[in-house]
């Protein structure tokens, strides 16, 4: 190889040199280049979500079948956008959130209202024809009291003290579209009032929609006794001991829905009128399995109840933490809930009254009582007397309404809440929530 000269030498330094400079710019571009495509997708994110917000998604446009005007009311509706219009607002004894049962079961007593707009309809009391036949309604509702609208994919229930959970495995009111879902007791309706107890909304909740609740469309534990019931006859049922044990399982189904005792539950009586009271014949079992019958439910009365294993074929406990165990046989055998919903790591509490308190609670008259020399005695307004109050106060502190902050960082404060129309102010113990006062709600007082 040939010695180089010095000029040449001199030239590929330079020329070395405006490489790497060009390597510099293209990598500088190269920057340039990335963030550009960057901020462009974010924008065309924000856009599309605007787009899809409108309802006019391109996709979506795309695949409307009739293509009616994208603006147009059924465009919308089939793109899944509809504008809501509340049927009415709830009238009830919970003001605000805090002291608000965090389900309806939690708080029998709790009672409230809902009138029927007649925006909705020229004549709403019509709209409620027939639903007096049933004892409970499905209430459709907005948690429109949510504050910021923000919402995450995991969310911490107050009962899991702590720990996260997908937001879809809760009942939690912050969620993508604020719906809620109550299961209330329909205790009358007066033309276009409904009448509800067992209700976990505050007063001013927007309701969207009302249905008749039916077991045998409702409940898959119903659903499963209504096919059972020609079991006598049909030669398609499946094997005696199977089908015992399947019907015996929706025994214990409805002792945990309803959080009955179980002796209550398992009692013949209590099956029967279960059966009777949907509307179905009374469900019977051959005579020959009816000592079996009587061997499982003594079975399934000990206190294991729910530890009992899969082989024996009923349903394993699910401790906290862990995912439900799956039925052992005929999917449909039986409902399974989360293990942290039966058995929370939140335990319930013990509720006491101070003597001040109780004397304080009994002044309050009830609903239906009046008098001139009563007066200046305060006066519920939904509930009915001192007794269902302290039932109702109870309901709610035994479930610690607290969130999870104030029970882990601030346990030792006093807890305010609003029922109806006192105000109530307790302190939480260990194991235990004691109510210290009860004292009427001036503005209450003043408009009754
Ligand atoms: C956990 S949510 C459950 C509601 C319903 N049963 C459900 O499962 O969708 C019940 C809580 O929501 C809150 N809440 C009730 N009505 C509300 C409203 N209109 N807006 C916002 N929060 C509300 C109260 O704090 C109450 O304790």
């Amino acid at each position: 190889m040939s010695p180089r000269c010095d000029c040449c030498c001199e030239h590929i330094q330079k020329l070395n040199q405006q490489v790497s400079v060009m390597r510099k710019e293209i990598k500088n571009l190269r920057q340039m280049l990335d963030s550009a495509v960057r901020a462009h997708r974010k924008q065309m994110t924000s856009v599309q979500a605007a787009v899809s917000k409108m309802g006019l998604s391109e996709d979506k446009r795309d695949q409307t079948p009739s293509s009616p005007s994208s603006s147009s009311p059924q465009a919308a509706l089939e793109q899944g956008n509809i504008q809501t219009v509340p049927i009415g607002y709830i009238s009830s004894c919970f003001s605000v959130k805090n002291g608000t049962p965090r389900q309806p079961t939690i708080c029998g007593p709790s009672r409230a209202e809902l009138r029927i707009q007649q925006s909705v309809f020229n004549n709403p009391d019509h709209a409620l024809v027939g639903l007096e036949q049933y004892s409970h309604v499905w209430i459709i509702f907005l948690f429109h009291k949510n504050g910021h609208l923000s919402y995450k994919a995991k969310v911490k229930p107050p009962r899991l003290n702590g720990q996260r959970v997908g937001v879809y495995s809760t009942r939690s009111p912050h969620r993508p579209n604020a719906l809620g879902l109550t299961l209330a007791k329909l205790d009358k309706i007066e033309g276009d009032t409904i009448h509800l107890s067992d209700i976990d909304m505050i007063a001013g909740t927007p309701v969207l929609d009302i249905k008749p609740y039916i077991p045998e469309y409702d409940s898959p534990d119903t659903r499963m006794s209504m096919d059972s019931e020609p079991h006598g006859s049909n030669t398609d049922q499946p094997n005696s001991a199977s089908a015992l044990l399947n019907e015996e399982t929706n025994v214990i189904i409805k002792d945990e829905r309803t959080e009955e005792g179980v002796e209550s539950v398992l009692s013949e009586d209590k099956f029967e009128t279960d059966h009777s009271s949907s509307g179905n014949a009374p469900f019977s079992l051959p005579n020959d399995l009816r000592s079996v019958l009587e061997e499982v439910k003594t079975f399934v009365t000990q206190d294991n109840i729910y530890q009992v294993s899969c082989e024996s074929g009923y349903q394993v406990s699910d401790p906290p933490k862990t995912g439900p165990e799956r039925p052992c046989y005929g999917e449909e055998a039986y409902t399974t809930i989360a293990g942290w919903i039966r058995e929370a790591p939140v335990a319930s509490l013990d509720v006491r009254f101070t003597p001040h308190a109780e004397r304080q609670l009994a002044e309050f008259l009830p609903t239906h009582l009046s008098g001139p020399s009563e007066s200046d005695r305060p006066r519920f307004k939904f509930l009915r007397s001192p007794e269902e109050a302290a039932a109702a106060i109870r309901g709610v502190l035994s479930a610690d309404p607290r969130s999870v902050y104030r029970r882990t960082r601030c346990g030792d404060r006093l807890f305010f809440f609003t029922l109806d129309t006192a105000d109530i102010t307790c302190w939480f113990g260990q194991g235990f929530a004691e109510v210290l006062q009860v004292r009427p709600v001036e503005r209450h007082i003043a408009s009754v």
